[in-house]
């Protein structure tokens, strides 16, 4: 469903100058996944989901949506996804039920067709006890799941999570990973990006763990613990961060001749964690 093939997407800024946000990723996920994204700050997650939401345009790479290439047929992949982020947007004097039907006009549903969708996602998601109370008056759970129905109105094979439990209390996350489970079950794809450990290890059938652009190994929890022989999954995140540190600072130092072997630097490492 959703296919990526050595996407790349460069930026410039006045300190690093040219750089790879993104830097030659591939992944697939099929439909009754959830694929997460796991990365520090400035990994490159919410680059990824941008470009597969067609926002931003990649610089090298393919990546295409049941199909529909990002770049060449946005209006396509645009039919077949839903967006959900921590930034809810919500509109002060719209009510639950006006936002999420405005959002199936604009995907172009017909009043029947709508007020019938309407119906089943307000049940489904458990929001008819505040169908008419506006975004103003909104608790930050409703306003979520307001989000979440507004991504799912035209109902869309695919759905892109970006930190969307970011800032949320306790249980409110909690809620939204269980909508997220319902949706899996239902034979959504989806993909969901954090920088929290424990949500994609309760909730992603596979994982990519990326840094600095690049994705240093996926697989199933069991599979990237077994592969790289540490004890958990926490261990395992923060030797392969570290790893791909080494390298790189490696590769600088090889061209100003002051290299390191990956062992010497890993033990130092190792001292200073
Ligand atoms: N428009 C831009 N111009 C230049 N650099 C950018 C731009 N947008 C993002 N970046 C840089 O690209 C890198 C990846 O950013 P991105 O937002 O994709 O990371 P992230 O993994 O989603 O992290 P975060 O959780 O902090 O958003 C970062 O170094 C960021 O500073």
């Amino acid at each position: 469903m959703i296919h990526v093939q050595h996407l790349t997407k460069a930026y410039e800024d006045l300190r690093r100058g040219r750089f790879l946000a993104v830097d030659h990723i591939s992944f697939c996920v099929q439909p009754g996944e959830i694929f997460g994204l796991l990365g520090p700050n400035g990994a490159g997650k919410t680059t990824v989901l941008r470009i597969l939401s067609t926002v931003l345009r990649p610089s090298s790479g393919i990546a295409t949506i049941d199909g529909y290439d990002v770049s060449h047929e946005p209006a396509e992949v645009r039919r077949r996804i839903g967006f959900v982020s921590n930034n809810t947007a919500i509109y002060d004097r719209m009510t639950a039920w006006e936002m999420v039907g405005y959002f199936g006009r604009l995907h172009g549903m017909q009043r029947d067709e709508l007020n019938d969708r309407l119906e089943k996602l307000f049940s489904q998601l458990r929001m008819n006890e505040f169908r008419d109370v506006p975004g103003s008056k909104m608790s930050t759970g409703m306003q979520q799941k307001v989000s979440i129905a507004r991504a799912l109105v035209h109902d869309p094979p695919v759905l892109i999570f970006d930190e969307a439990t970011l800032g949320l209390d306790v249980l409110v996350a909690r809620n939204l990973l269980e909508v997220i489970r319902e949706l899996r079950e239902a034979g959504k794809c989806l993909i969901f990006s954090t920088h929290i450990m424990s949500e994609v290890e309760r909730l992603c059938d596979r994982i990519a763990i990326m840094h600095r652009g690049r994705i240093l190994d996926s697989g199933t929890l069991d599979e990237l613990v077994d592969r790289h022989e540490e004890q958990n999954f926490e261990e395992l995140f923060f030797s392969l961060l570290s790893e791909h540190e080494t390298a790189e600072s490696n590769e600088q130092n090889l061209m100003s001749g002051n290299y390191q072997t990956t062992t010497e630097t890993l033990a130092t490492t190792e001292v200073v964690r």
